[in-house]
């Protein structure tokens, strides 16, 4: 049995798999030194493997998680205390966990592991499969920080990562984890305007992509606030300010506003839903 394994992502989803790609692409771990357990779906790992060469255990999976350096919780919250139950008696003290799930709390994760397991919490975002996530760490109580410090660079290899205080991970859940689907909807409105007003398809997203992009290295490389920067595109009387002011009469700013708010309660719910009683095996 291979006894390699620096990451064990228990579960195989978008995010996993997110992170997954960023590690290889970033030569934070050569394929066989990752190693990918699910719930059933084989089709799912069958597709992993041939996208990345990774290992994805039939058999020995306990010794897998056993043996591993870190270990990646990605699962569904509502999967977590199954999850953890069914693998938890597996990993040791001796481990680095690290919990991708929205809403549990390192507390409730060490609850349900072996006491002095090292735990960490991180929220990263999709766009982790090209280098580029925006990740939230926060420490468990057993955590050091040559334990934090081994977990940025991890997340540091598929972008870029800051440490909170676990009291703001939910908050960070509703801005920077759920993020990306706010923009890519405001791509999809944009998109379907430009349509709609005739312009052909390939033309409308080449113009909005770059628009986007354009926007993004302006805000990273010019430091200037984005309400300065958003003064400069608004001519007096011009096509920008009839199009703020008819974003501000739907209260756009303010709908993006109680977006985040809404996803932190979202997450803050989905940490209580499953604050059921741990009953370690
Ligand atoms: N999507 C995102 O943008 C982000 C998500 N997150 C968090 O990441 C976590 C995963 O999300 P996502 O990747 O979208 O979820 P998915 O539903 O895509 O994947 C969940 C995975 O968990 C597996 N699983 C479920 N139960 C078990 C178990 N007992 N043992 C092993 N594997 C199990 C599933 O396997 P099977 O298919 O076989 O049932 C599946 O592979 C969530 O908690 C979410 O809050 C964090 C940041 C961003
Ligand atoms: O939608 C979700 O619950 C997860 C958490 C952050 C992004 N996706």
């Amino acid at each position: 049995m291979e006894n390699n394994t620096l990451y064990c992502f228990i579960g195989a989803g978008s995010v996993a798999e997110a992170i997954i790609s960023g590690i290889i692409r970033e030569g934070k771990a050569a394929p066989g030194e990752i190693a990918v357990i699910n719930r059933q779906n084989r089709d799912r790992l069958q597709s992993l493997i041939q996208r990345f060469q990774i290992r994805c255990p039939e058999e020995e999976k306990v010794e897998t998680i056993r043996n591993a350096r870190n270990l990646i919780l990605a699962v569904k919250p509502k999967d977590m205390a199954d999850a953890l139950r069914q693998w938890g008696s597996a990993i040791h003290s001796g481990q680095r966990v690290i919990s991708v799930v929205a809403g549990l709390s390192t507390s409730w994760i060490e609850e349900r592991l072996a006491p002095g397991t090292t735990v960490i919490r991180a929220m990263p975002n999709t766009s982790s499969m090209v280098g580029r996530s925006a990740t939230a760490l926060c420490p468990g109580r057993h955590a050091g920080e040559k334990d934090l410090e081994e977990a940025r660079r991890t997340f540091d290899a598929i972008g870029s990562t800051v440490t909170v205080e676990e009291q703001h991970m939910d908050t960070v859940t509703g801005l920077s984890g759920s993020g990306p689907a706010y923009i890519y909807y405001m791509v999809e409105a944009l998109e379907q305007a430009g349509i709609t007003q005739g312009l052909d398809q390939q033309i409308v997203r080449q113009l909005t992509l770059q628009t986007l992009v354009g926007a993004a290295h302006m805000l990273l490389e010019t430091g200037e606030a984005p309400a300065e920067l958003r003064k400069k595109v608004t001519s007096p009387g011009g096509t920008t300010m009839a199009a703020l002011e008819t974003l501000d009469s739907h209260q756009f700013q303010q709908a993006l506003i109680h977006a985040v708010s809404r996803a932190k309660e979202r997450s803050k719910e989905l940490g209580e839903a499953w604050n059921t009683p741990s009953v370690r095996t």
